[in-house]
């Protein structure tokens, strides 16, 4: 019932080349026929992106936006810019910008209604540190994340989020959350939804992220409340994407 989705978030790599290379690869593949797939390149690659992905099954997402339309925001991209791009897709949250660039949750609430309001559908991004989870604050901090978000929109702004799970601990750390573990936590966000809403809960599309990779997809993607990955280093190589792509029909 809740379609499969993998995204690939490039963050700050990737290359022209890079594009051209994926567009060619996802031309002559065939995936599992329920599935989405979108790639997140960096701004500047979008509009050759648009270009190379056109007629394959790959859709476009952005790594984040700006929550206004236009204005003196230096450096900014704009919803409203990046939908003229075609981007379907955004991160809002992602713990790198959480913590590197110190969008805290009333931020992460603002991108996301930002790319609702111009018709995209945004990946709300949430996961717990080492140190929280050590401590066993693991679904306080990620329950109070999505709650925090989801308890601010309109019942059918929420049916359009889907929910990324990315364990601060298992990105970029080669370190996956066991399928149990990331489970656990799917679980728990599910349940809480369903707290308010059964229905929308039962349709939420919820993500694993951290170190995904071609080795480890299959067993993630069986858990009953895994509905797909948000993949990092694994993306960047166009044949472990597809792996990955392969292993969530
Ligand atoms: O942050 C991630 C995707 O958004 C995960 O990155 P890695 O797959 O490189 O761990």
């Amino acid at each position: 019932m809740r379609t499969p989705l993998i995204a690939g978030n490039w963050k700050m790599n990737g290359s022209a080349a890079l594009v051209e290379e994926f567009g060619r690869a996802f031309a002559e593949t065939t995936l599992p026929a329920s599935l989405d797939v979108v790639i997140l390149p960096p701004f500047p690659y979008l509009d050759a992106a648009r270009r190379a992905f056109d007629g394959t099954p790959l859709r476009l997402g952005a790594q984040t936006l700006n929550p206004l339309h236009s204005g003196a925001r230096t450096g900014e991209v704009s919803g409203r810019m990046l939908r003229e791009f075609g981007v379907e897709y955004a991160l809002a949250g992602h713990s790198e910008r959480r913590q590197l660039y110190r969008e805290g949750d009333e931020a992460v609430l603002d991108r996301l209604l930002a790319a609702l309001n111009v018709d995209i559908t945004p990946i709300l991004c949430v996961g717990e540190t080492l140190e929280e989870r050590d401590a066993g604050r693991t679904q306080e901090v990620v329950l109070r994340q999505v709650g925090y978000a989801m308890a601010r929109l309109e019942p059918d702004q929420r049916e359009r989020v889907i929910i990324a799970y990315e364990p601060v601990w298992a990105i970029g750390t080669g370190r996956t959350a066991t399928p149990q573990q990331a489970q656990e936590v799917m679980a728990a966000i599910r349940e809480y939804q369903a707290g308010f809403d059964r229905d929308l809960a039962a349709g939420l599309r919820l993500l694993y992220g951290g170190s995904m990779n071609a080795g480890n997809a299959a067993e993630l993607l069986a858990q009953p409340d895994i509905d797909g990955g948000l993949v990092g280093g694994a993306s960047l190589k166009v044949d472990d994407f597809l792996a990955i792509c392969q292993s969530a029909g």
